[in-house]
């Protein structure tokens, strides 16, 4: 292992470390008692057999002997138990340090700057944190497995050092041939003999490492895969698709092939460990019968007393034993902390966008402007400008319509304006003052905003609209009405309180595409914010449903400012401002009868596009048709 990945390996161990420390730390010291009472367990087994032995040896009174025996089997009794409840201990803590770990993470989810939310880097690191530590048991193993047998290192160390300097310093006769015995030749000898099978089994478990760092990214392909199959099966939305195209046998097979490759991987690495285990272990037995010949030397020569051999050298192969596991968890470990890190990356890695200080302030009479300032943005790590040098000025209680062919930019506009992301070039004011300097959360609440994707959850209907667990209910009440679905949601089995979806409610019902969108309207109603945006959540409403709705919450928001985006030209001409968009340039602003009038340009082109498809359909009727004349 090179210097740089060495050093790059303890920086990982101590981002996971301090993770712990961060999140939970309670299960540190648990470990550690944990590891103490352990490693205790054995060295007192061998301190007795040895002591016992010397006792019979030297021929010690019975009663001596009985008071040995009763001190035995009370501190092994002792050290068993708390054992077994500092196990306990520790794993309850290490359970509580899962779910805390889950719950820091959905909460920074839910927080985190959605540029990096969006960004496709962070969704991956995001992924191989969640996928990868699944495969390799996550923190769990990391506290059981690696964390454990580093603090049993810490006492073996500690008990069997001071054991063997004393074994070392025990001098007996000399004998010509074997001053050796009781010069520090001795302890190099120990110190050797331990250390070589130590060596050898970290450059196998190495070599183990190196394979399974190879295979890292054909673990997580596999869990995204079996992830993946698992979800899409599970959600029941996805039947409909696999029963009327009859993909069923597609996905078995798919299913069956995963299996097969993730089997493969498994016995390939399984059957790794093995031979690295079994070469390690019979390495281990050989060591430990001549560290019983080493040390017994030292009762040859008259150092130390037969039982003496029992107690050394049990102390010695303890330390074997505990180093050996201690360089097979490192090597298990090394591996889960490079999953792990991603979580610590993703948690304490702060986001680059300025986040604002100032507060926003709060106004009665809605007295709130908007203003870009020569604009231009491309999209993180892509170089294409999506937005390109415009200036506009949204000015209070008015009602904007934005207008344009797929992809000029519409949507990219709203979020802006949303600080969802920050401009690459350019600024945007409100109240003349840099958005970049409002604390960004006060200044979210300015806005209601409903996207083309917006998301209904798996909740009641009141606390979709709300968004609150105390809903108002007379509010919610109107803003379904103004959404123009307060009567269906009337006939729901639970009216308001019905959850919607089955995902976490048997009871729970399916609505149609334009019914969620009108909830998702009676949403943005509800927030009472004094900017409201209607980024098309109407496309599966028919124009003139479409028409109603805008229509009629235009009205209701009174003195609020708004922003309405459609492709239905038909919406778009009630608003007192039309903004077209193009290739991400504002290319025209006006009203509709200007614009039309002009009798060429983007929004006559768009606009006479679309009227000639409904005012000549035969199924047109009269009030679409109505809707499209110009
Ligand atoms: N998260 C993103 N990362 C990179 N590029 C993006 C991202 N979102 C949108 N784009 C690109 O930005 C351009 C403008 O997209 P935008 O969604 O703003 O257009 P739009 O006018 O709202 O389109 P539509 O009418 O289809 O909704 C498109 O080329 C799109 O591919």
């Amino acid at each position: 292992m090179s210097q740089e990945q060495s050093n790059g390996l303890a920086e990982k161990y101590l981002k996971v470390i301090h993770l712990v420390w961060e999140i939970h730390p309670i299960t540190l010291l648990y470990s550690f008692l944990y590891a103490l009472s352990i490693t205790f367990i054995p060295y007192l087994d061998f301190w007795f057999l040895g002591s016992i032995v010397n006792d019979l040896t030297e021929g010690s009174q019975s009663n001596q002997l009985l008071l040995k025996v009763i001190l035995f089997v009370i501190l092994t009794y002792l050290l068993n138990v708390s054992s077994h409840y500092l196990q306990k201990k520790r794993d309850d803590a290490q359970s509580q340090l899962g779910m805390l770990l889950d719950e820091q993470v959905t909460k920074r989810l839910l927080t985190i700057d959605y540029a990096n939310l969006e960004d496709p880097k962070m969704r991956e690191n995001y992924q191989k944190a969640a996928e990868g530590t699944n495969y390799n048991g996550g923190i769990a193993s990391f506290i059981n497995q690696t964390l454990t047998s580093s603090f049993q290192l810490l006492v073996a160390l500690v008990v069997s050092g001071v054991a063997l300097v004393s074994l070392s310093t025990a001098k007996g006769r000399i004998m010509t041939s074997m001053t050796w015995v009781n010069s520090w030749w001795f302890l190099v000898l120990i110190l050797g003999v331990i250390m070589l099978p130590v060596i050898i089994s970290v450059c196998l478990f190495k070599q183990a490492n190196l394979a399974k760092f190879e295979q890292f990214n054909e673990i997580v392909e596999i869990n995204r895969e079996f992830t993946y199959f698992h979800h899409t099966v599970g959600h029941y939305q996805n039947g409909m698709t696999f029963r009327l195209y009859q993909g069923t046998k597609m996905f078995l097979k798919k299913v069956n092939q995963s299996n097969i490759k993730s089997m493969a991987l498994f016995y390939k690495m399984e059957g790794k460990d093995f031979s690295y285990t079994g070469t390690v272990l019979f390495l281990a037995s050989t060591v430990t019968a001549l560290l019983y010949v080493i040390v017994g030397l030292k009762a040859f020569v008259g150092a130390i007393a037969i039982g003496s051999v029992i107690l050394y050298a049990g102390y010695l192969q303890q330390l074997l034993a505990v180093l050996l596991d201690f360089f097979k968890a490192i090597s298990v470990g090394n591996t889960i902390v490079t999953y792990i890190q991603y979580y610590y990356d993703f948690l304490y890695d702060d986001a680059p966008l300025k986040r604002g200080t100032l507060p926003v302030e709060k106004r009665d009479d809605n007295e709130y402007e908007l203003e870009f300032h020569d604009v231009s943005f491309k999209y993180p790590r892509t170089s294409l400008w999506v937005l390109k040098d415009f200036s506009l000025r949204l000015k209070v209680g008015e009602r904007v319509s934005v207008v344009g062919r797929n992809g000029s930019g519409k949507t990219t506009f709203i979020k802006l304006l949303c600080r969802l992301y920050e401009p690459t070039k350019g600024y945007i004011t409100l109240n003349g003052i840099d958005l970049a300097k409002y604390d960004r959360s006060e200044y979210q609440r300015l806005l209601a905003v409903v996207f083309q994707d917006f998301k209904l959850f798996s909740f009641s209907v009141a606390e979709n609209v709300s968004t609150n667990l105390s809903p108002d209910d007379q509010r919610v009440e109107k803003a379904l009405e103004i959404a123009g679905i307060r009567e269906q949601v009337g006939l729901m089995p639970q009216g308001t309180d019905t959850v919607l979806t089955k995902h976490l409610d048997e009871r729970g019902i399916e609505v149609s595409g334009g019914e969620a969108q009108k909830i998702a309207i009676a949403r943005a109603w509800y927030k009472d914010a004094p900017f409201v945006i209607l980024d098309e959540p109407t496309s599966a409403l028919d124009p003139v449903a479409e028409y109603d709705i805008y229509k009629r919450f235009d009205e209701l928001i009174e003195d609020k400012t708004a922003i309405y985006i459609s492709h239905r030209m038909s919406s778009a001409r009630f608003s007192q401002r039309i903004i077209v968009f193009d290739e991400g340039r504002v290319v025209q602003d006006g009203n509709h009868d200007s614009l039309m009038g002009l009798k060429s340009g983007k929004y006559y082109e768009l606009f006479t596009a679309q009227a000639k498809y409904y005012t000549e359909s035969h199924n047109s009727d009269d009030h679409l048709k109505r809707l499209f004349s110009y």
